[in-house]
């Protein structure tokens, strides 16, 4: 006869959801204080404050175009066969505006982004312009108002432009330094220690001897962890042994949270799980996901420790759709795509298969397997099954862009 043993029941909740094992990360993380950083440094980082326009742009009314500056009303009907002649009463430049007003029948020679001087409301492009002696041209064409781009048109002094927690991208230091600041305030940086575990795990560089690793995900969850701006304490690798885990976690003194990988699913010697259950605090084990599954969430001695599973792909896609979104404020994206083939769903698990997008729908990378680290490198989306749903082919499917 088989007998089964029963567990005693966990003390703490247990196959959490997705949503629940990042809300639970989040709520963990400490508030980030506000640093002030020189623009040039502030690619990467969160905006901890609301960024106001102190100038407006364009901080005048100004031509799009190169040509001259005219009133739209002198010009009415101008066509190459009846050009409209205009004279030419001075010039303004980008830097240099025209100092006087233009009147009735005068225009200005007017360059991209110059001042519209007074008395002009339009533009007259230079490839439809011809000179008549210096003081004088012929405009084939009317002069349109539509090529002037109006003061503020793109924000106002005083408009608020950018919000608290918004991820400092290219284009959004470029706003930043285009509203007037040479500084911007931003949250400190997370500082989080990253600790990999496992006897068969080693770093490359050195021979692999029968059964062992190198370690991907030290490297991996590390450059992760850049990309979302934090500050990486690394402490190594720690064998599988209890006393050893432990010395290593008290390296990680200073840290807002310990990211470790490995040794927290069902075997003898996934001490994480046991080193976490039993001396430590548990806020959840296990996620329903795949893969992923296994992560183990809670603290030792006052600091948050995130648990991932050793499994290559699953430690990352743990990091994409549980860790980053806690570490950076930002929601995981996604998009909605044509399923070119089906996507296996699971009962009691929402699933994050890899697929390749191509020509706008996306395929299945095939090799689903949680030790195929080529198959998160190859591809280029996970595709999210929800939870006792299938995809078939054709069907709309969400997809988080890699
Ligand atoms: N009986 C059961 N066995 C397993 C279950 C289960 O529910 N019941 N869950 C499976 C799932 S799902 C996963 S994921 C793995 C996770 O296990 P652990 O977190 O305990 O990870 P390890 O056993 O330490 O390692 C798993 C695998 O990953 C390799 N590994 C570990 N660290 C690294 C590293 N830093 N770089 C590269 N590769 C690494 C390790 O050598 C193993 O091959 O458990 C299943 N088992
Ligand atoms: O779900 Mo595990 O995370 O299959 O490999």
């Amino acid at each position: 006869m088989l007998i089964l043993m029963s567990a005693p029941t966990p003390t703490f909740p247990m196959h959490v959801s997705v949503d629940e094992a990042r809300a639970m990360l989040t709520a963990l993380l400490p508030p980030l204080d506000t640093e002030w950083v020189a623009l040039a440094g502030a690619w990467g980082r969160t905006l901890a404050a609301d960024l106001s326009a102190t100038v407006s742009h364009p901080s005048a009314t100004e031509s799009a175009l190169d040509g001259i500056a005219a009133r739209a009303s002198d010009t009415l009907g101008a066509r190459a066969e009846a050009p409209a002649r205009l004279r030419v009463i001075g010039e303004s430049r980008a830097g240099v505006p025209f100092g006087g007003v233009v009147g009735a029948g005068e225009c200005v020679r007017i360059y991209t982004g110059a001042p519209l001087p007074p008395g002009a409301d339009a533009i007259c492009p230079v490839e439809l312009l011809r000179d008549d002696g210096p003081d004088h041209v012929w405009l084939a064409r009317p002069a349109s108002p539509g090529d002037v781009r109006h003061e503020g048109g793109d924000f106002r002094a005083g408009d608020v432009v950018m919000r608290a927690g918004l991820l400092l991208t290219a284009t959004r230091v470029a706003l930043a330094a285009a509203l007037g600041h040479a500084e911007v305030p931003v949250r400190r940086r997370l500082r989080v220690a990253l600790l990999s575990t496992g006897d068969e795990v080693i770093m490359p560089g050195q021979p692999l001897q029968p059964g062992q690793v190198y370690d991907s995900n030290r490297v991996g969850l590390g450059a992760m962890l850049v990309e979302c701006g934090c500050e990486v304490v690394s402490l190594g690798h720690a064998p599988d042994s209890p006393q050893a885990l432990q010395a290593a976690i008290l390296g990680a003194g200073g840290a807002d949270v310990l990211l470790t990988s490995g040794g927290v699913s069902m075997g003898k010697y996934d001490f994480m799980r046991d080193l976490l259950i039993e001396h430590g605090r548990v806020t959840f084990w296990k996620v329903r996901m795949r893969p992923g599954g296994p992560a183990i969430l809670g603290g030792w001695n006052g600091l948050p420790v995130f648990g991932l599973p050793g499994n290559p792909v699953s430690s990352l896609v743990v990091f994409h759709v549980i860790v980053r979104p806690a570490l950076t404020g930002q929601p995981v994206q996604s998009v909605k795509l044509r399923a070119a083939t089906p996507f296996r769903g699971l009962s009691d698990k929402t699933a994050f298969w890899r697929g390749v997008i191509r020509d706008g729908e996306v395929h299945d990378y095939g090799q689903q397997g949680s030790g195929i680290l080529r198959s998160l490198s190859d591809a280029n989306a996970l595709i999210i099954v929800p939870e006792g749903l299938g995809v078939q082919a054709g069907d709309p499917v969400d997809v988080v862009l890699l």
